[in-house]
């Protein structure tokens, strides 16, 4: 492949080195979330094949609004009447007088090109919001000023400097509005720094930013160029030289082409952005914008509150998705459908164990499951905490094990298989699934393990017509049954110090001789009608196998579990 074509970033972009050589992103801790700012009906938009119509951007922005957003980019009112149309339908939603769609606290943000006209467009669009951020943005980097601009620096700087100008008269036309600005230099990551400096400093003075009406500076890693590390300490650099930096808000918009946007922002945040723009589920131009989702769960596992809802992380998928008309991956960190599932023997055998311990955690400190810290292997928070439920968490295919379908049986069908049948049967449904190729559900994992362990008791090549039991003064058990062996047919009686010992001793009268080395029973549900579950492991001569019985008496499904495995270890001897 012709690598020799691409050249590293340090040959199309200056990064300047901190003048004391110390970088403080290493050492710093996220220990808050920076203010989240959705761009899915504007960036994440303009990416779709078919962009969302009003009641498709409604419901969005009714979504974003539920989960707590503050402040939402809502369209690029120049660009299209739909954009338009949108954020009129909001403007005349907005609270306060009876509106049903703008809180309060919720300021929406609009995106504008340096063009005089377009920027009258988008102050038209705004009329009658009771506050806005208008967002002005335009391509910074020397590829995009001499290529797609066709300008210098310096007429660069002079169309920001005038746009800047024409809004900020527009905004003091409407005093009854409070309208912020935004200012991104597009393609910031590939821009020279003293420039980026030059022209956001000249717009903080420009539009006059004070603590209490700062300006947003929006630095983009518009296509990603290099390693997170990178775009950490262009910010940093940022962080540090921005003038009035009190009166300015350090937002970051990182996109995915390395498929480091998560990265690209959680560093930049630690090297001092305090604002991130992104998309739920990373939709945005080519690879995405960073995925707001991931960012904000992954502070939630690090014990920090995300300031948004997502705890019914489905809800919210399934919402983006209409909008979108893009399904979310099943590997898509928290979100996806596989990602709270192992299939694998080892893995589920931990976090299997993993539940319990945390059952015990939780008794032992006295407090609910839901609420107990959370230490389980393979999964990074608990699946529940984001809506989901423990399903889907352990499925079972020709590589799990045995921990897994026990989890399967004991969780789903209450049948709490003895420690040492485990990998016996784990045996069975590996053969089962090998040949199949494919899952065994919770369900046929069931009725696997009844064609395999009980039903050899109730239609085997040795049947009992009919027995009764009885237990003498002495203590001693009677077992009186008709046997039927193969074709035979006869009446046999047996004793023991229990049923089962008697029961083997009726055997051995019809020449079957039985050793029970293993006995296990317990109730399948809860209450008195429950069913009960017996397991028996036998040695006939020299074969031993594993039976089950499962009945509402105890002392049938015992009998029917050994009867079970007598059965088997006759077929396979
Ligand atoms: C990184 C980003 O996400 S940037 C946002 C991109 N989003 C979109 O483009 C979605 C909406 N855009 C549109 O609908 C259209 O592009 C419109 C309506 C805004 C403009 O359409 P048109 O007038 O046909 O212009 P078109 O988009 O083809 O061309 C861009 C022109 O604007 C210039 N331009 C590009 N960005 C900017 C900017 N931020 N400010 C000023 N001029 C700009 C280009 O140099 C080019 O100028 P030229 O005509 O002199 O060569
Ligand atoms: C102009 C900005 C905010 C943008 O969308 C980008 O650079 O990707």
């Amino acid at each position: 492949m012709p690598y020799h074509r691409y050249r590293p970033y340090q040959e199309r972009v200056h990064v300047p080195a901190p003048a004391d050589q110390r970088r403080s992103w290493p050492q710093a801790r996220i220990e808050r979330a920076p203010l989240w700012v959705p761009v899915d009906l504007r960036d994440g938009n303009q990416a779709l094949a078919e962009p969302m119509d009003t009641g498709r951007k409604r419901r969005f922005f009714d979504l974003l609004v539920s989960m707590g957003f503050k402040e939402i980019e809502v369209g690029y009112p120049s660009a299209s009447r739909t954009d338009f149309d949108f954020v009129r339908h909001l403007a005349r939603r907005a609270g306060g007088s009876g509106g049903d769609a703008l809180p309060d606290d919720v300021t929406v943000v609009v995106f504008t090109p340096a063009k005089p006209e377009l920027i009258d467009r988008t102050f038209e669009s705004i009329k009658g919001l009771p506050r806005a951020v208008v967002h002005l943005y335009i391509p910074t980097s020397p590829v995009w000023r001499d290529v797609v601009l066709g300008r210098s620096r310096s007429e660069v700087y002079e169309v920001v400097k005038e746009a800047a100008a024409h809004m900020a008269r527009l905004a003091d036309a409407r005093p009854d509005a409070d309208i912020r600005f935004q200012f991104a230099p597009e393609t910031f990551n590939l821009t020279e720094p003293d420039f980026v400096l030059e022209v956001c400093d000249g717009l903080t003075e420009l539009w006059d930013a004070s603590p209490d009406r700062p300006v947003t500076h929006n630095l983009p890693a518009t296509v990603e160029i290099a390693t997170p590390n990178v775009y950490a300490d262009q910010i940093e650099y940022m962080h540090r030289n921005l003038a009035r930096r009190d009166s300015v808000i350090l937002s970051v918009h990182p996109h995915n082409d390395r498929g480091t946007g998560v990265a690209c922002a959680e560093l930049a945040v630690l090297a001092g952005a305090q604002r991130v723009e992104g998309c739920l589920f990373g939709n945005g131009e080519r690879t995405g914008n960073v995925d707001l989702v991931t960012l904000a769960l992954n502070l939630y596992a690090q014990g920090v509150d995300p300031m948004i809802d997502l705890s019914d992380i489905d809800a919210v998928r399934e919402v983006v998705e209409h909008c979108n008309r893009l399904s979310v991956h099943p590997r898509h960190p928290y979100a996806g459908d596989l990602v709270h599932t192992a299939f694998s023997g080892t893995h589920q055998d931990a976090i299997s164990k993993g539940f319990a311990q945390h059952a015990r955690r939780a008794a032992e400190l006295g407090m609910p499951e839901r609420e107990a810290p959370w230490d389980v292997p393979y999964l990074p928070i608990d699946p529940a905490d984001i809506g989901r439920t423990y399903e889907a968490v352990i499925r079972v295919n020709s590589q799990s094990g045995k921990g897994g379908m026990a989890y399967l049986l004991r969780t789903r069908h209450g049948l709490d298989l003895p420690q040492d049948m485990r990998p016996d049967f784990s045996r069975v449904v590996q053969e089962a699934t090998d040949d199949s190729g494919q899952e065994a559900t919770a369900k046929e994992l069931y009725e696997l393990f009844r064609a395999t362990y009980v039903a050899p008791g109730q239609d085997g090549d040795v049947a009992l017509c009919s027995w009764t039991t009885d237990r003498a003064p002495d203590g001693a058990h009677r077992f009186v049954c008709t046997l039927q062996v193969g074709e035979r047919a006869g009446d046999f009686e047996g004793v023991g110090n229990g049923p089962l010992s008697a029961f083997a001793d009726a055997l051995a009268a019809a020449g079957i001789g039985v050793d029970i080395l293993d006995y296990a029973e317990h109730a399948v549900g809860e209450g008195g009608g429950s069913e009960a579950a017996a397991y028996a492991r036998c040695r006939v001569g020299d074969v031993v196998r594993w039976g089950a019985g499962l009945d509402t008496s105890v002392l049938t499904a015992s009998v029917q579990a050994v009867l079970a495995a007598v059965n088997r270890a006759g077929a396979a001897g």
